[in-house]
């Protein structure tokens, strides 16, 4: 896996043991859930109106703040985004998923 993305799962493993308020990270975690998710679909919106705009570099940003926060919701749950590349990986040479999203 990407080096980033790696050192990330690992600062997000290790602000479980962490006091709410020493961190962003921590602070979302001792919120729970609900707060977590909240990141997530503000993040999503927050991609649909870049995405909109025309602006590759907002787009990035944007996708990046999402990604972030996604990660944060895997950690939580204890996943991590090595379960989502295993899934990836497991849908490679899947009959029928490929053809399902052509039809889209
Ligand atoms: N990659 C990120 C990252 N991306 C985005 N963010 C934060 O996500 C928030 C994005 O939400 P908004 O744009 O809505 O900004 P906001 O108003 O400050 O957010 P809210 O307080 O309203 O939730 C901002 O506070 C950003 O700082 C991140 N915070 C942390 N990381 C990584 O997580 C690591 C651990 O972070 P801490 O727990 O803060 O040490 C850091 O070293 C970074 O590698």
């Amino acid at each position: 896996m990407n080096d980033i993305l790696q050192r990330l799962i690992e600062t997000l493993e290790s602000r479980k043991g962490a006091a709410a308020d020493s961190s962003y990270v921590a602070k979302l975690y001792a919120k729970g859930d609900d707060a977590i998710l909240k990141k997530v679909i503000e993040e999503a919106g927050e991609v649909l109106l870049a995405a909109k705009d025309g602006d590759n570099a907002h787009l990035v940003y944007e996708v990046a703040d999402l990604w972030f926060h996604t990660m944060v919701l895997l950690a939580h749950k204890g996943l991590s985004s090595d379960d989502i590349l295993n899934e990836l990986a497991r849908r490679e040479g899947v009959s029928g998923i490929t053809e399902k999203a052509s039809r889209k």
